[in-house]
């Protein structure tokens, strides 16, 4: 085919996809990386040889590629699905790089989309497991990477995923990683309404991950990696992030890197997880989280009278004094280890 009629069809693959651009008048469209009346883009674009059935590992994922690979399946950006693709593979070679991915590494990918953070990661040496929902995304990551022997790819929710027994037979049948020291990663952009279920998924699989590296919401990363005690921000998932993991604010990522753009920045944040023997010790992590979240039941209220079903108000009130609180506490002033302490005072009672 010359490149004047692959320009030609190119062109005319651009006007559904426009179209699809306002499908939700919320999101604007990108500004172009390339812009589109850029004649040296398109010839760099047909110069790739995208569309024709190589296994694209070395293509560049900006703006025309994104909006190539989804006219190609006949597909529109799902916002049910929080599908906000990445267009700058400088970003995904940041987030590859805060997971410090090597030769070798099995990293599990949370909705690879058009596979362009996928991409980065399978150059980077990893073997990749992906999850993805929508099954129109699953096939066109699995066919584009077909060749590579690099990528298992799962249409799945994440949500549902057995991911802990899919991990492991991987990492156990990679010969080159030695699991008592080398722990699989996590590397994705995900769906942004979705961080909450992720984060309770995964932040306790120390045991099979060394760290968890997300493109989350910027404002969902700043309250999860630096709470304020005594904010209305200040939440039971505060608690539960920081016995896990050690959460780490990575660096801000701009709404207009997605498409379509989100009304929202983004950031990266990095949790590095504690291994089992690390949590901090109470007798039960199940009752020390029903606590906790007891407590935080009715915000407002004392710990005294919050946690009345657990025991009196008075052992509440001796417990709070023996760790050397106020009996007036209220849930959002006590830290991670104040809770621990309360927790390990009530039930040695
Ligand atoms: C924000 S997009 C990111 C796509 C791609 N990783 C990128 O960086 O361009 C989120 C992806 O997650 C997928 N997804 C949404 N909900 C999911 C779920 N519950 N489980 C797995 N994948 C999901 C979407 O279909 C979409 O491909």
């Amino acid at each position: 085919m010359s490149q004047s009629l692959s320009h030609r069809c190119y062109l005319q693959t651009l006007p559904p996809i426009s179209h699809n651009a306002t499908f939700n008048s919320r999101h604007k469209p990108p500004p172009p990386r390339n812009p589109t009346g850029d004649k040296r883009s398109r010839k760099f674009y047909v110069a790739c040889g995208r569309g024709n059935n190589r296994a694209s590992t070395t293509n560049k994922d900006d703006y025309h590629a994104t909006l190539k690979a989804l006219n190609s399946k006949g597909r529109s950006p799902k916002k049910s699905l929080g599908q906000n693709y990445m267009l700058n593979s400088d970003i995904n070679e940041q987030l590859v790089g805060v997971a410090g991915v090597e030769e070798g590494d099995v990293v599990l990918e949370i909705g690879p989309g058009t596979g362009s953070l996928t991409n980065t990661l399978i150059n980077s040496g990893a073997f990749v497991l992906a999850v993805e929902k929508d099954k129109h995304m699953a096939a066109l990551v699995s066919e584009r990477f077909s060749s590579t022997g690099k990528l298992k790819v799962l249409n799945e929710d994440i949500v549902k995923c057995h991911v802990r027994s899919h991990i492991s037979s991987l990492v156990g049948s990679t010969e080159d990683i030695d699991s008592d020291t080398r722990k699989a990663k996590v590397v994705a952009n995900i769906p942004f309404y979705i961080s909450t279920d992720v984060i309770k998924l995964l932040l306790p699989m120390g045991d099979i991950f060394s760290e968890v590296v997300l493109l989350l919401q910027e404002e969902t990363a700043l309250r999860w990696v630096e709470p304020s005690l005594r904010t209305p921000e200040y939440r039971p998932i505060n608690i539960f992030v920081n016995f896990y993991s050690d959460p780490e604010y990575k660096f801000k990522v701009a709404r207009t890197n997605f498409f379509p753009q989100p009304n929202v920045d983004a950031a990266v944040v990095s949790f590095k997880l504690k291994q089992p023997s690390e949590y901090p010790q109470v007798s039960s992590n199940k009752s020390f989280f029903s606590m906790v979240n007891s407590a935080f039941n009715e915000k407002r209220k004392m710990i005294r009278k919050s946690l009345q079903h657990i025991c009196t108000s008075l052992e509440i009130e001796e417990a709070l004094e023996s760790i050397g609180l106020l009996s007036t506490s209220r849930p959002e002033e006590l830290t991670l280890d104040d809770f621990v302490k309360l927790h390990n005072s009530i039930t040695k009672e």
